[in-house]
């Protein structure tokens, strides 16, 4: 299955050759762009359709009051073909409003209409015996124009529906002998005419209507495009390449906002800085590549002992920060020897170190953030705090504040 990426250049490219080769005269896209259009349009058009639809049979059907006095001898039979129409009506709408028909179906079905209303008026006039029905046919064209312009069709049904249906009606108006010879001709002519009118403007509708839907489509997806690469930037430029972890821009940016969030969910904010023992010399022990990797596999041991939601970032050259919140400051410590623990128990080795492999030292500052305190003071006590464990010797984790050292457990210390 193509991903949705590569399907997004692929139609932004369709787009850009649809625009480019004006093959919207056609009134006909690429089949993709064509599935994109009813997918985004369908639905508006299925909406305004059902309502252009009602507002038609209203019009149809407030034509009754006319049918009493005109054709009052013929009511009953008026009256039925004007309900036999109003049902039709109603169940194309139906279908149309439920959707339960393809926008090709759904364009025809529709054009379907403008022949089956000129039938029933036909009918009608024949059945009209009063004098003034010789004006009845002069208001056929108002079929014309609410289906091909008001609604309106696609010019393809239009066409094909326009070209079927004034004929017939044509050939009805002309024959109907109880008309006066000039009314026929005029009448005809008049509905030629407003066929002629109604078709080209429903030609231009569609048109313009195609071509404006290509520009917005081409500007929604460049946005889109757009919004891609600003986040791939953004997410380059918070990341370190080296460890894949994020970076210090990153870490700046997070620490606001797990201060927010520990604040609100009144728990512990611990803030714990990390740096390799002893680093300088395991480059050049090892040299630089093996540096490298090394600090990759210290990010790699913190990420997975870590749990999923806490921060860790590689800050610096060979530092490291996690942001962890916790329920009391002794699971805050307990994460942070954690740490070392799964640091020292990969056992890389360094033969400058201690312990032979490398280690790690910690420096952590737990606050109980306040929604408005700052956490100014939090990077420098856990740094104070690093400081601290270093002097004391390293791989150990110092905290800030009257907290006390927190060792590494004897028994890793024994063997040191
Ligand atoms: N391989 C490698 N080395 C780095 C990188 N960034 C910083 N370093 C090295 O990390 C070393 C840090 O050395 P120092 O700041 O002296 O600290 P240290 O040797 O770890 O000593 P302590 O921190 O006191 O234990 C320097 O030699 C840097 O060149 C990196 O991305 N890759």
């Amino acid at each position: 299955m193509p991903n949705p990426l590569s399907q997004e250049l692929r139609l932004q490219g369709l787009v850009k050759q649809e625009l480019e080769l004006k093959r919207r005269r056609r009134l006909e896209f690429h089949p993709e762009v064509e599935a994109r259009y009813e997918q985004d349009e369908g639905p508006s058009r299925r909406r305004w359709l059902v309502r252009g639809g009602v507002v038609g049979l209203m019009i149809w059907n407030l034509f009754v009051f006319n049918d009493w006095f005109m054709r009052n001898d013929q009511f009953g039979a008026v009256l039925s073909w004007r309900l036999l129409m109003t049902a039709y009506g109603a169940c194309i709408l139906t279908a149309i409003w439920r959707n339960w028909v393809s926008p090709r179906a759904r364009e025809w079905i529709l054009a379907g209409a403008l022949p089956m209303v000129m039938l029933c008026a036909c009918v009608i006039l024949r059945l009209t015996s009063n004098e003034m029905r010789m004006y009845d046919p002069f208001v056929f064209s108002l079929a014309f124009l609410v289906i091909n312009i008001s609604l309106p069709l696609r010019f393809r049904q239009a066409l094909w529906m326009s070209g079927i249906t004034l004929p017939l009606t044509a050939l009805s108006v002309g024959t109907d002998e109880r008309l006066p010879e000039q009314a026929r001709i005029f009448a005809i002519g008049l509905m030629a005419g407003t066929t002629l009118f109604t078709l080209q403007a429903c030609y231009r509708i569609e048109r313009s209507s195609r071509y404006s839907y290509l520009l917005r489509l081409r500007e929604t997806l460049a946005f889109r495009a757009a919004e891609r690469r600003a986040d791939g930037f953004a997410r380059l430029s918070q990341t370190d390449p080296l460890t894949g972890l994020p970076n210090r821009r990153a870490f700046d940016l997070a620490m606001p906002s797990r201060w927010q969030e520990a604040a609100l969910t009144r728990r512990w904010l611990a803030l714990v800085l990390i740096d390799v023992d002893n680093f300088k010399q395991y480059n050049d022990l090892y040299g630089h590549p093996a540096g490298d990797a090394c600090l990759k596999r210290v990010g790699e041991a913190m990420r997975e002992h870590l749990p999923p939601q806490a921060f860790l970032g590689r800050i610096g050259g060979e530092e490291f920060a996690v942001l962890v919140q916790a329920d009391s400051a002794a699971q805050c410590q307990r994460v942070a020897e954690g740490l070392r623990q799964a640091v020292e128990a990969m056992a890389l080795p360094h033969g400058a170190t201690e312990r032979g492999v490398v280690t790690i030292s910690l420096g952590l500052a737990l606050r109980s953030p306040s929604v408005d305190g700052r956490a100014d003071s939090f990077m420098a006590s856990a740094d104070a705090a690093l400081y601290d464990a270093k002097h004391r010797g390293r791989n150990r984790c110092a905290q800030a504040s009257n907290y006390g050292d927190l060792e590494a457990p004897a028994a890793a210390r024994a063997g040191s």
